[in-house]
């Protein structure tokens, strides 16, 4: 953990005259596991975005190992290893979860064995069972794990998990948990963007919550969760849920 491997610096976007997100300044360093907490409209998912190029920020920078990424489009930043899951896994259908990763991996450069490194990725995920089953057929658990399965055939050095726990029970989540921290002791940086807060808290080296597109509280889990504003603009909202 002694270099960012990704670095924002006043990084703020608008749509329309309402300012979703910033300005904000936020690291990753390598190898940290980091949880974005904060309510409903925080400005999460506008974060994520310009931190994997879906939007391009209105001003700031976005660094990765460095290098000034913010231009780049997308699939540039995922081949520079930069990874995503999304909340609502969306399978390929009528494919069979290997398949589901052979296909993405016919866009990834550098890979020669696009089989071996499928095997590889359910293994890491503890799907190898299921390589050969239709995705249609996976259970909560194991669409969530395709879904990592399939941010993880890259090699990513930043994952960033959004909401990857969602509908699991307790037993299932600890089970995702420990997929996430063993990615991280193989070296794999991760952002987790949670609601389920034993979970986030938990998993978490620091945690940074934002509101209303700033972030306002960045500490330990205890302290965030002790941060009055925190109790405040998050949890007195979550009571209400
Ligand atoms: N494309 C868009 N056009 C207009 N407003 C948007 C757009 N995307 C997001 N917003 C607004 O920006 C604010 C931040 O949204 P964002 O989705 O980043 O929040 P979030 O913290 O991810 O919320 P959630 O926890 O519900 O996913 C919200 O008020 C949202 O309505």
């Amino acid at each position: 953990m002694s270099r960012p491997a990704l670095s924002m610096s006043g990084v703020e976007k608008s749509f329309g005259p309402f300012r979703a997100l910033g300005p904000v300044d936020l690291d990753l360093m390598a190898n940290e596991r980091l949880g974005i907490i904060g309510p409903n409209g925080a400005g999460k998912t506008t974060l994520i975005n310009c931190i994997t190029g879906v939007l391009r920020p209105d001003s700031g920078s976005v660094r990765f190992e460095g290098a000034d990424i913010t231009a780049l489009p997308s699939f540039r930043r995922a081949r520079l290893g930069i990874s995503r899951t999304f909340q609502i896994p969306h399978p390929f259908r009528g494919m069979s979860v290997v398949e589901n990763l052979l296909v993405p991996l016919d866009y990834i450069h550098g890979v020669e064995d696009r089989h071996r490194r499928a095997a590889e990725v359910l293994e890491r995920v503890g799907l190898s069972a299921r390589a050969a089953y239709p995705s249609e057929d996976l259970s909560q658990l194991e669409l969530r794990k395709l879904e990592l399965a399939r941010a993880l055939v890259g090699n990513p050095k930043v994952l960033i998990a959004d909401e990857a726990m969602a509908g699991l029970s307790e037993a299932e989540i600890d089970e995702v948990l420990a997929i996430l921290y063993s990615l991280n002791e193989q070296g794999v940086a991760v952002i987790m963007i949670e609601h389920i807060m034993h979970a986030v808290m938990r998993f978490s080296q620091r945690v940074v919550c934002f509101e209303t597109g700033q972030l306002i509280a960045s500490g330990t889990a205890e302290e965030v969760t002790r941060n009055p504003t925190v109790q405040k603009v998050y949890f007195g909202e979550q009571a209400h849920h």
